[in-house]
């Protein structure tokens, strides 16, 4: 691994389902500390292509690296553990645990114990100490003892972060974290993302709808379009870019 390897490099990174195209020869990097916006039209390969770094779906054809080490033969697991963190579009919380013992969890799991409280006691208490600085900077120590289906869905995203920041990856994929939120949620979430990112230097990559919190938050912007990665540039220069504005920002996108 070396230090001054990209954070994510993509070759020609392809996948092909039965003789369909969904993703072809996408090439980018993404450099330590960095934050990418991901836009395109439904259907683009957004998500297709956190599936494919994450290890959720196996590319068909190019590469994909971490830090300077390949991904390609490793399973989902293995890419969390080299500190590859990651949200869904759709919510994937214990909705019958309250909200401190999801977060737990997820630090647990960071920790490598088991589950067992009568096992690892210690263990158990070093991963509350990790989950309650986590719900403090996601604003939701006061929900702590809350059942996760009782919150609001921009609360719900909220636990998601802050699951994410207990397992402490280094490079975070956030797909959609404002999808379904309320208007009211929207401000406090793009600030948690913008902390995550700017205060600890972390890489991301975020799928994101709303243009104006894309454009406000990222370095540079992806513009995926039929599978392909259309253009990659500062905000700036993609609004401005006159093949994106035909292909999907001049065509009402939201
Ligand atoms: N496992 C799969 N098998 C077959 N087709 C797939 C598979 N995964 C994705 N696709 C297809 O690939 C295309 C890209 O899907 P993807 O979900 O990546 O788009 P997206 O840009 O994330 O869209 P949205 O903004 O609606 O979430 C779609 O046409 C989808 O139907």
């Amino acid at each position: 691994m070396s230090p001054t390897a990209p954070a994510l490099e993509l070759s020609g990174v392809s996948l092909q389902i039965g003789g369909a195209r969904i993703l072809e020869d996408v090439s980018f990097t993404v450099q330590p500390g960095e934050m990418i916006g991901v836009i395109g039209p439904n259907g683009a390969g957004k998500t297709t292509l956190f599936n494919l770094i994450s290890g959720v779906l196996k590319a068909t054809g190019g590469s994909i690296a971490m830090a300077g080490r390949t991904l390609d033969k490793l399973p989902i697991h293995k890419r969390a553990a080299a500190g590859l963190g990651r949200t869904f579009q759709t919510s994937s919380l214990f909705n019958g645990l309250d909200v401190m013992e999801n977060v737990r969890l997820a630090a647990q799991a960071k920790l490598g114990g088991s589950l067992s409280v009568l096992a690892f006691p210690r263990r158990h208490d070093e991963a509350s100490t990790i989950a309650a600085e986590c719900l403090e900077q996601v604003g939701l120590s006061h929900r702590a003892k809350v059942r996760t289906a009782d919150l609001s869905h921009g609360d719900k995203r909220k636990v998601e972060i802050a699951m994410l920041l207990a397992a402490d990856p280094t490079v975070i994929l956030v797909d959609e974290p404002m999808a379904g939120v309320g208007m009211g949620d929207v401000p406090s979430l793009v600030e948690i993302i913008r902390r995550m990112h700017r205060e600890s230097g972390r890489t991301l990559m975020m799928v994101e709808h709303h243009m104006d919190v894309v454009l406000g938050l990222a370095d540079r912007v992806a513009v995926m379009h039929n599978g392909t990665l259309l253009a990659i540039d500062s905000p700036e220069a993609i609004i401005a870019n006159e093949t994106v504005q035909s292909a999907y920002l001049g065509q009402g996108a939201a």
